[in-house]
């Protein structure tokens, strides 16, 4: 074997995002820089089976695991990969790809596959929710509620996310949490609260707009209880990366965060769900994991046309959501009128 040569191994998630799988492996074949790197490639079998994967890697000292999957993927690979020699790749193939969108890795695969080629190393933060790492964004409240509520609906893509998160926001109620950061303690009645270690939960909505990955801070945005004539200027802002400008939003940036509530619920990690109890610690660890980076970038690539773009894309998203949403409402009411004159009919 040439000892020049780098061993590099591809885990693919096949049920991430709605992509096939098979095109990123012929451009593997084609693009990948043999030259430099000597492949493998492994499928995850369950969930959970990438972090055993990459555990072992780590363990043989390859040069880098690159996750062909999203920011759960990326997360099952990562969590091993921190602190060793080991650096993480990314062929970004989820649904949100928010890490992936934060490093700006192209969403073209072949170009992601380029990036591996040249093989630049930077070392981020990763933070701990509880003893659970998350690379990119965490939190409670109304986000993990969906994550919850997305993990059951079996079907994936940004599309059914939406529509989730429209059906069960009319159902949600904000619960008061006490936060403990750097040593003050405040209360909060809150809709969800997001700690970011990057800057968005993927498909560009930045709830977390200043957090960078080489800061050593937590970036937390608290969202406060809002009508329904808040949702237009928020959910702009989500995507326009700014929504701590919105007056129902306060932010904060501190080195460890401690969430107190009232009862046992669910949070979220990097957007899979898990139920933990009354107190929730959450903070960062400096520089912890090696990762494969883009040469050139941009200090702020979404440029407003790009911010537009996606402000529109999500727009249309929502609208149609909606739409199948006023629509399956309507049947029902229609259905239940038909039982109520039945019912008149027989009596
Ligand atoms: N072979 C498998 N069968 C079932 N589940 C798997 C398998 N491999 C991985 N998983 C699980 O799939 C989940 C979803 O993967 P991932 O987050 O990468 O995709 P996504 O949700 O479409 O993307 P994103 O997180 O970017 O929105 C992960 O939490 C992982 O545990």
């Amino acid at each position: 074997m040439d000892d020049s040569k780098k061993k590099i191994s591809f885990i693919i998630n096949p049920i991430s995002g709605t992509q096939g799988k098979e095109q990123i492996l012929k451009w593997l074949d084609e693009k990948l820089d043999k030259s430099r790197y000597i492949p493998e490639v492994i499928y995850t079998e369950r969930a959970g089976h990438a972090v055993e994967i990459a555990a072992l890697k780590a363990k043989e000292e390859a040069f880098a695991v690159v996750a062909i999957g999203g920011d759960g993927t990326i997360n099952e690979i990562a969590r091993s990969l921190v602190h060793t020699k080991t650096a993480l790749g990314i062929i970004p193939c989820g649904s949100g790809n928010g890490l992936a969108r934060h490093l700006q890795i192209p969403m073209d695969a072949k170009k992601a596959i380029n990036i591996i080629n040249e093989g630049l190393i930077d070392i981020i933060d990763y933070g701990k929710i509880n003893d659970v790492p998350f690379f990119c964004t965490c939190g409670v409240g109304f986000d993990a509620f969906v994550s919850l509520q997305f993990s059951k609906a079996g079907r994936r893509g940004p599309l059914i996310y939406l529509e989730k998160t429209l059906l069960e926001s009319l159902k949600y109620k904000p619960e008061t949490y006490e936060l403990e950061m750097d040593g003050s303690t405040l209360r909060y009645k809150a809709f969800l609260i997001a700690c970011g270690n990057a800057s968005q939960y993927g498909n560009n909505a930045y709830i977390t707009p200043q957090a960078t990955l080489n800061d050593g801070l937590l970036d937390v945005t608290i969202l406060e209880p809002f009508t329904v004539l808040d949702v237009p200027a928020l959910s702009f802002q989500l995507f326009n990366k700014t929504i701590d400008q919105n007056s129902r939003i306060k932010t904060f940036r501190c080195k460890t965060l401690r969430i107190h509530r009232s009862k046992q619920g669910v949070i979220h990690f990097d957007g899979d769900p898990m139920i933990m109890g009354e107190n929730i610690d959450v903070n960062i660890i400096k520089r912890g994991l090696q990762v494969i980076v883009p040469k050139n970038v941009e200090k702020d690539s979404s440029n407003v046309l790009q911010r537009a773009q996606d402000y529109i894309n999500g727009l249309k998203q929502i609208n149609e959501a909606i739409l199948e949403d006023i629509t399956h409402t309507n049947r029902m009411i229609l259905d239940k009128g038909k039982e109520q004159i039945k019912k008149l009919r027989k009596n």
